[in-house]
């Protein structure tokens, strides 16, 4: 691994839900509702550490002081295609969360990321970004994706994966070291097509029905 921390979400129910969309019987309205559900077990866990601060509050009982959050900003970048994937799950727990999309496909032979959209909140140096995406292969997306959101002023990113090779997760935290990345499954490596082995296949493909 490389220098960053690294966080795999092995709860049960997460790799249950994995089993399902890896198996290539499921079909895509599955595929869609189980990854939707995954995001979102993974979206409990990533926010563990959110900030609260003490409040007052009126039970029909009596007035207890109890928690609330802090209101720091969040942010969810899913990186297209397959990233839209995960937003629901994640901002059905953070609903106040801003969402900014980033556009990347990679380059069947030479397997480099092309980006070719972007659009993203204005503050996002404020915000804390959690950016989606269910695949980690070379890690050459995330990298890039990663860059552009550093060089637009974001400072507090954090990387969420369903399934990750070993090669991706390396070459992501040796670049970008101050990215926390969660992810569900640390698979085995790479095919000579760039596919995550065992993996689950184009997660895009698979999400929009597209081949
Ligand atoms: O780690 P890497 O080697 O860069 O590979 C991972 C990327 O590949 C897939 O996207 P793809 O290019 O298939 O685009 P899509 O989401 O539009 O299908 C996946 O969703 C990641 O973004
Ligand atoms: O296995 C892989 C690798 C990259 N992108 C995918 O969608 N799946
Ligand atoms: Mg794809």
């Amino acid at each position: 691994m490389g220098k960053g921390k690294v966080t795999v979400m092995d709860h049960p129910l997460i790799q249950h839900k994995l089993t399902i969309i890896r198996d290539k019987a499921t079909g895509t309205k599955v595929f869609r509702e189980v990854a939707d559900e995954i995001a979102m077990l993974m979206a409990y866990e990533i926010t563990r550490d959110l900030e609260l601060e003490d409040t007052m509050v009126e039970t029909p009982v009596v007035t207890a002081k109890a928690k609330t959050l802090t209101g720091k900003k969040l942010g969810v970048v899913p990186i297209l295609r397959a990233g839209l994937g995960m937003v629901e799950g994640v901002v059905k727990l953070i609903p106040a969360a801003k969402v900014g999309h980033i556009g990347m496909y990679r380059d069947e032979k030479t397997f480099e990321p092309v980006e070719y959209f972007i659009k993203m909140p204005s503050d996002i140096n404020e915000r804390t970004l959690i950016v989606v995406d269910p695949m980690l292969a070379t890690g050459g997306s995330a990298i890039l994706a990663i860059d552009a959101l550093k060089k637009r002023g974001a400072t507090n990113i954090k990387f969420m994966c369903m399934v990750a090779a070993p090669e991706g997760v390396k070459a992501l935290t040796d670049k970008h070291p101050d990215v926390d990345v969660f992810i569900a499954a640390l698979d085995e490596g790479l095919n000579e097509d760039g596919y995550i082995v065992p993996g689950l296949g184009d997660a895009g493909d698979r999400l929009f029905g597209t081949k």
